[in-house]
């Protein structure tokens, strides 16, 4: 049951205490499927239910407005690589973690970033080929809200069909933007190849999105592994509006310490949510590191100085940050085939509203990121790599995303936009606290083009996305640059991504894995925070490196071998 309010909780004390997260819903679900065991989530935001916003696919966007009641409301330190700017940074206030407000895109990576994950944790229950599965057993494929004929448009054999996260090709099309995407990878094959899957693990080329939405409305963690036929379990509790400040009640257990312990704040009181077996942090990129350092696990140097007394010397933990960065090419359009025709038109709105309120059909049902989107890689003889060595995870995996988005500028007229995505940076940032106050606002530093590399491969990229548009498909659609990038010098150039760069919200690695034994990382292979008894993180703060690919997949992948990885030692 979903709890509003702490004096309703029927126990303070459980088998599990969940913190949070898109992840942490993931574990709950599949450790409450075993009745006799207890489980707590706890969520600082709000419930996801009846939020229009998180309902209804095309009016996502709204929900990631810096200062909305759904959203932490963060703000990155200033970045030195754009100029000193500080950016707002979106992670999700709500039941569902980022998945309850994310674009919704479905991307799972390459194989070549699990055999990595493989790779650089000793294990091989991280490697594709072991957590295809666990794909399978989140997704469940469901036809588009239009109906229309999806063949060739995705891969059937590769896609799971009862798992609780629902996944879709667009149920509303853009026909004249979409019919010029798919003309440019036959005439412009060798740089731009059709892919009818991106989620087979080899994403490269250019082929059609698919979004976690089910029959018009958008499927989350808190929707899926939340639905009432689950939530009713009567050993699966959660509580909103309980912000974790810090674990408590440390004791020693086989010469490690070991937390009995979770502390949050309901209203102005603070409370302890009591684990006998496990407490697991799903509390994402941002929370989990904050709440370990919190509990005194980080860099004993740093603890000192901020008052707080060391449990474990992890000097990773907050370490390592890698996110995507994007920059948006924005064209005017000799064609009214895009969202303009919705966004600027309140008569259509209303009606497309109406319509997706009588059927779950229409516009609302389209996801803003765009049907199409690319993975490229960088030119073999790129300059960036006399720089850095090729940071990503092999040649298979991408070093770009370029999403085609049908609309624009914000201004009246009709636009498109290339978001291109740099999502194989070498640039590593931090998540920080720097106060003793467990309730103080993290230090967030994404480090967005830190490293020269990023900068260069990042310019290759947005020339890559300008080519794409030189195919004959376009002539005749394309107007005016909203800005002329292509007329700039180098230095211009650089001067205006830098100034121009958005966040990617992908952030992960500040928990990350490493082997058993390792001098660095936060956690072991099975996700067991080093040098702790009792203790997890489950979610995207894991991953070591980010993938080329949004990260909802992933962090499902992760939450539902991590969930395994609990059963299996206490069963
Ligand atoms: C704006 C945006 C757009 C995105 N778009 C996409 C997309 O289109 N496709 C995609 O694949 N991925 C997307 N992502 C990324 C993806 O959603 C995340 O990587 C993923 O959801 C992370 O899951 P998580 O479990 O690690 O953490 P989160 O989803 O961040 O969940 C953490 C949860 O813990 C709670 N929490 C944090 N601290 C505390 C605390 N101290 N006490 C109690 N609760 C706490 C938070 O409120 C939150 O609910 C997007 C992310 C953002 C921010």
């Amino acid at each position: 049951k979903v709890y509003e309010d702490v004096a309703d909780l029927p126990r303070l004390r459980y088998d599990y205490v969940v913190v949070g997260g898109t992840a942490g819903n993931v574990v709950a679900n599949r450790l409450t499927e075993n009745p006799s065991v207890s489980v707590l989530v706890l969520e600082a935001g709000v419930s996801n239910e009846g939020i229009v916003d998180a309902e209804v696919p095309f009016l996502g966007n709204d929900l990631l407005t810096p200062t909305g009641p759904y959203s932490w409301n963060y703000t990155t330190t200033p970045q030195t690589g754009l100029n000193g700017r500080t950016i707002s940074y979106a992670r999700a206030y709500l039941l569902g973690g980022c998945s309850s407000h994310n674009g919704m895109v479905y991307t799972r990576g390459a194989k070549d970033d699990f055999d990595r994950y493989a790779k650089l944790t000793g294990d091989e229950g991280w490697s594709w080929d072991q957590i295809f599965p666990y794909f399978l057993k989140t997704e469940k494929w469901t036809p588009p809200a239009d109906h229309h004929d999806t063949r060739g448009q995705f891969n059937p054999r590769i896609h799971g069909t009862a798992g609780p996260i629902s996944v879709s090709l667009s149920g509303f099309q853009w026909p004249d933007f979409q019919r010029r995407i798919i003309q440019t990878t036959e005439e412009l094959p060798h740089d731009f190849p059709f892919n009818s899957d991106m989620n087979s693990g080899q994403p490269l080329g250019v082929g059609w999105v698919q979004s976690t939405i089910g029959h018009g409305e958008r499927s989350s963690s808190a929707t899926g592994y939340l639905a009432p036929g689950y939530i009713q379990r009567t050993n699966l509790d959660v509580l909103l509006h309980a912000h974790v400040s810090k674990l408590v009640n440390v004791t020693q257990q086989q010469g490690k310490p070991r937390f009995g312990g979770v502390q949050f704040r309901y209203g102005t009181s603070l409370f302890v949510a009591e684990a006998s077996k496990e407490i697991i942090l799903s509390a994402g990129s941002i929370g989990t590191p904050q709440i370990l350092l919190n509990s005194g696990i980080g860099d004993h140097n740093t603890l000192h100085a901020l008052g707080i007394p060391t449990v474990v010397d992890l000097p990773s933990v907050g370490q390592n940050a890698s996110d995507h960065s994007y920059f948006a090419l924005t064209w005017a359009v000799n064609s009214n085939d895009t969202m303009e025709s919705i966004t600027q038109n309140a008569t259509r709105f209303n009606e497309a509203f109406d319509q997706w309120n009588t059927s779950r059909t229409g516009p609302f049902v389209f996801a803003t990121p765009g049907t199409h989107a690319g993975w490229l890689r960088l030119s073999a003889d790129s300059p960036a790599f006399e720089i850095h060595p090729d940071p990503s995870p092999g040649y298979g995996a991408p070093h770009f995303e370029v999403l085609f988005v049908p609309s624009g500028a914000g201004v009246p007229g009709h636009f498109i936009s290339l978001l291109m995505g740099m999502v194989s940076p070498v640039s590593r940032g931090s998540v920080a606290i720097s106060s003793g106050d467990p309730f103080a606002v993290p230090l967030l530093d994404p480090a967005y083009l830190a490293s020269e590399f990023d900068v260069i491969a990042l310019l290759e990229g947005v020339k890559l996305a300008q080519k794409f548009l030189t195919a004959p498909a376009w002539q005749g659609y394309l107007g005016a640059p909203t800005v002329d990038f292509a007329a700039m010098n180098t230095t211009e150039q650089v001067v205006n991504l830098r100034a121009n760069v958005l966040s990617g919200s992908h952030m992960v690695g500040t928990a990350s894995m490493s082997a058993r034994g390792a001098k660095y990382g936060v956690v072991d292979p099975d996700l067991k925070v080093k040098g702790i008894a009792g203790l997890r993180v489950i979610d995207a703060s894991v991953l070591p490196t980010v993938p080329g690919a949004h990260t909802q997949a992933a962090t499902y992948v992760v939450a539902e071998r991590g969930a395994d990885l609990v059963k299996q030692m206490w069963t």
